[in-house]
């Protein structure tokens, strides 16, 4: 089933000194099914994190239409769920209190959401953490803790953009591990904002990659790489560098043209649809 349904987006922002239109996105078509993870990857400013606001219901499109689970959105909404870059946290509750939060909006009793906590803290992997405060946790645990949030409400889509981006490379490469781990034994809906190619390759089923602004789909690869997936093993495999290849050529379709390079050039290569 699809959970996430994104059709002819289309963003034109106003500037507020200037009054001139930038069109961040162009025309931007694809679709997420349920269970599957999908990284959304292009140049930079090309209008990733727009995409993602629009779906979280944070940025009104001025065109198109996005579908969560056979609804519009039309407005932030329980159904999806965002892990920000920098820990959008409570810093006045416990860790078991952040992650219940969102339960008690949602008329769960007591008991039953602090239960419902203690699960996913474990699934993280911070259950002795549960009546610490986020302050006293380093940015790797923060981000755990982000995930874990976001799970325990069981949105039909779970938003990530550039989770990981402010976090050390080692720590990084743990949390892609341990974030892999949880998609392949919970299974939920992930669109995942990236700008690194190997964490995007590591993690997903899909890359939607955007050309630069105006931002259109340039081309959908399929990530056909065996889970469980560990950095050790699933980077050796000659498919995963075939994969990073690709995605990294598309990209390079764009650094050409800004450079005044190969303008124009296409690279080869059958387009899937969404
Ligand atoms: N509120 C806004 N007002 C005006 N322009 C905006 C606004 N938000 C984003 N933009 C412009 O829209 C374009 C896309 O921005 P966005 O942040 O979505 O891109 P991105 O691909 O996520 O960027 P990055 O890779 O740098 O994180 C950029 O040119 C940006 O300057």
């Amino acid at each position: 089933m699809t959970a996430l349904e994104i059709d002819r987006l289309h963003k034109a922002y106003t500037d507020t000194y200037s009054g001139e239109e930038v069109t961040a996105i162009d025309e931007v078509s694809f679709a997420v099914k349920e269970g599957e993870f999908v990284s959304v990857l292009g140049p930079s400013g090309c209008g990733k994190t727009t995409v993602l606001n629009i779906v979280a219901g944070f940025v009104r499109q001025s065109g198109g239409t996005v579908v969560v689970d056979g609804r519009p959105v039309d407005g932030p909404g329980p159904d999806r769920g965002v892990v920000f870059q920098s820990h959008a946290l409570f810093p006045w509750k416990t860790v078991l209190g952040n992650v219940a939060f969102g339960l008690r909006m949602r008329g769960v009793p007591r008991a039953e959401r602090n239960a419902r906590a203690r699960e996913f803290l474990e699934l993280v992997g911070l259950n002795g953490f549960a009546h610490r405060y986020p302050h006293e946790l380093s940015g790797g645990m923060q981000q755990r803790l982000g995930v874990a949030r976001v799970l325990a409400n069981e949105p039909a889509v779970m938003l990530m953009d550039e989770p990981f981006a402010s976090i050390d490379a080692q720590t990084r490469r743990k949390l892609q591990e341990d974030l892999t781990g949880i998609f392949e034994t919970r299974r939920p809906t992930v669109f995942f904002v990236t700008h690194d190619v190997d964490e995007a390759v590591f993690l997903s089923d899909r890359i939607v990659v955007l050309s630069r602004r105006p931002s259109r789909v340039r081309e959908i690869v399929n990530v056909k790489l065996p889970r469980p997936r560990r950095w050790q093993d699933t980077a050796e495999l000659p498919e995963f560098r075939r994969i990073a290849n690709r995605v990294n050529e598309l990209l390079a379709v764009d650094e050409d043209t800004a450079t005044g390079g190969v303008a124009g050039k296409d690279v080869e290569g059958g387009h899937d649809a969404a």
